[in-house]
């Protein structure tokens, strides 16, 4: 069987140990290939040439920074088939969403921060002919990024790009759940030139590898995607070590839908926002709020909507949701719908796992699923559940659902849906999120901070605030 290889200091190795964890096909439910199950030994190694690497990469010129990234951004789009096809077989997602969306963004990526580095410069700040200020944005040093399994490659380069363009030097850990692509980008980074330490990529579980990355003295900038429990572990280990954190975290979003919006966008987008990559996106609305006035109807044509979506083989073309990332993640999909049941809820479709046939039947999928019936403030729809399953709800005034809409810890993502130029406004203002999409929905600027507020997250990655995150500022003040 296939085993997969750490990259550490410019090469492709084995863990130290020479242990390895299985990797599954979601889709089949079978084990296709084996992942370092590495520990702080390797993540030491790793650590060691990123420190080596750090006093000429930070010293390269910005431009021939750019270059090699820009040379790694072709790479992955000349393996665009090849990528996505690994991508769909180790996280179950559509082929065809891996191809349009996971992989080119993933390019973009690194494209963006080759580019963005270009245009990054100092500020300075004049005292009126007594002084002048200049503020100084140097790397600063071994950053370490761990990234999870549901836009495995997509996630892993919206980290490093950044990181490495402001020329810091990376130790970085993909999930153990979705290892593949960052080993075939590791492989591209020897193609691309990348010289030797600059990136690491160390396999393995959370708790060893992730937790000996947060813990090491050598590292002192963490940039995490993940789940909030696993982000308050990292605080609590990262944050008395004084290390600058970014943690973006889970989300409960609200989809906030007026009597007079464009009733067929609302439902064209909110069947995409609520089952899109199996609903395992942090962005995906898992709480619909309808206006009371078009309520039935706008349900009505949600569930018929939702009924038509195709549960299949990822490689199918006509498959609108794949398999749900694990065995362990379907049941806990699942444990969230009978809770739902239990806290009064009537299931309007799907509800169940999906077994489909011959080599498929032990894969983990599940058929979208809609809830009605419950309180805003019951468990189902408080907590993350992270799946192709969301709740509806009617609501009467703004204020209501508001109060509703910011009644969860979280505090990632929104969408409100309306023709009302002033009422969105009000709204955006009002929502507690770092993120409001008015009639739309994962529309991306790359320029835009992203992250959210409350326990979605500390910090934004997205446009300038990364580079910001990947250097320190150093304010100079020269007396005139
Ligand atoms: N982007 C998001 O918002 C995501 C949210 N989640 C949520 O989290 C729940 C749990 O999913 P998991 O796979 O367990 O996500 P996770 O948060 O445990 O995994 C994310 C990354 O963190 C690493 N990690 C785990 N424990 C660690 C530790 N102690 N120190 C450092 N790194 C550690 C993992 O190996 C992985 O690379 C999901 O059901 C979902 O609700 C999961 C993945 C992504
Ligand atoms: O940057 C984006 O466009 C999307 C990011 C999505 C996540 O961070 C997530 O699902 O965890």
């Amino acid at each position: 069987m296939e085993k997969i290889k750490n990259y550490i200091n410019g090469e492709l190795v084995a863990p130290i140990a020479g242990n390895y964890i299985d990797n599954y096909n979601p889709s089949t439910g079978a084990i296709y290939s084996l992942i370092p199950d590495s520990d702080k030994d390797d993540v030491e190694l790793a650590t060691k040439a990123a420190k080596a690497a750090f006093p000429e990469w930070s010293k390269t010129p910005k431009e021939t920074r750019a270059r090699i990234l820009q040379k790694l951004a072709s790479l992955i789009e000349d393996n665009l088939d090849r990528l996505a096809l690994a991508e769909s077989k180790d996280n179950g997602k559509p082929l065809k969403l891996a191809k349009t969306v996971d992989i080119p963004r993933a390019a973009a990526n690194f494209n963006f921060y080759a580019t963005g580095i270009l245009h990054y410069a100092s500020q300075s700040h004049s005292m009126e002919g007594t002084a002048i200020n200049y503020t100084l944005r140097e790397p600063i040093g071994v950053c370490g990024c761990i990234s999870p399994w549901n836009l495995p490659l997509y996630l892993f380069s919206w980290k490093i790009a950044p990181a490495l363009a402001a020329g810091n030097t990376v130790v970085a850990k993909p999930s153990e759940v979705t290892p593949y692509t960052a080993y075939l980008l590791s492989e591209l980074c020897i193609e691309a030139g990348l010289p030797k330490g600059v990136l690491n990529i160390v396999h393995g579980l959370g708790h060893k590898v992730g937790a000996a990355i947060t813990e090491h003295v050598d590292i002192p900038v963490i940039s995490f995607t993940g789940g909030t429990v696993t982000g308050k572990q990292i605080i609590s280990t990262a944050g008395t070590m004084f290390k600058k954190l970014s943690l973006e975290l889970g989300g409960k979003n609200p989809n906030i839908i007026f009597d007079d919006c464009d009733f067929d966008k609302a439902l064209k987008t909110t069947v995409l926002s609520s089952f899109a990559n199996q609903g395992q996106i942090c962005l995906c609305g898992s709480r619909i709020f309808v206006q009371r006035g078009i309520y039935n109807k706008f349900r009505d044509a949600f569930v018929e909507k939702t009924k038509q979506l195709k549960v299949g083989n990822p490689l199918a073309e006509d498959s609108n949701l794949g398999a749900v990332v694990s065995k362990p993640h379907m049941e806990k999909v699942l444990s969230y719908i009978e809770l739902a049941k239990e806290e009064g809820g009537t299931v309007l479709v799907g509800g169940h796992q999906v077994k489909l046939e011959g080599e498929f039947e032990n894969g983990y999928y599940l058929a979208p699923t809609i809830i009605e019936g419950l309180s805003y403030n019951c468990r189902t729809n408080q907590e993350e559940i992270f799946g192709p399953v969301t709740t509806i709800m009617p609501f009467d005034t703004e204020e209501e659902v508001l109060m509703m809409a910011n009644s969860t810890v979280y505090g990632l993502a929104s969408t409100v849906w309306t023709q009302d130029i002033t009422k969105a406004h009000n709204m955006a203002a009002k929502i507690h999120a770092g993120i409001v999409w008015i009639n739309c929905w994962l529309l991306r600027d790359l320029r835009t901070p992203f992250g959210g507020v409350k326990s979605s997250g500390v910090g934004r990655e997205g446009g300038f605030e990364a580079l910001d995150f990947f250097t320190e500022p150093k304010n100079v003040c020269v007396k005139l």
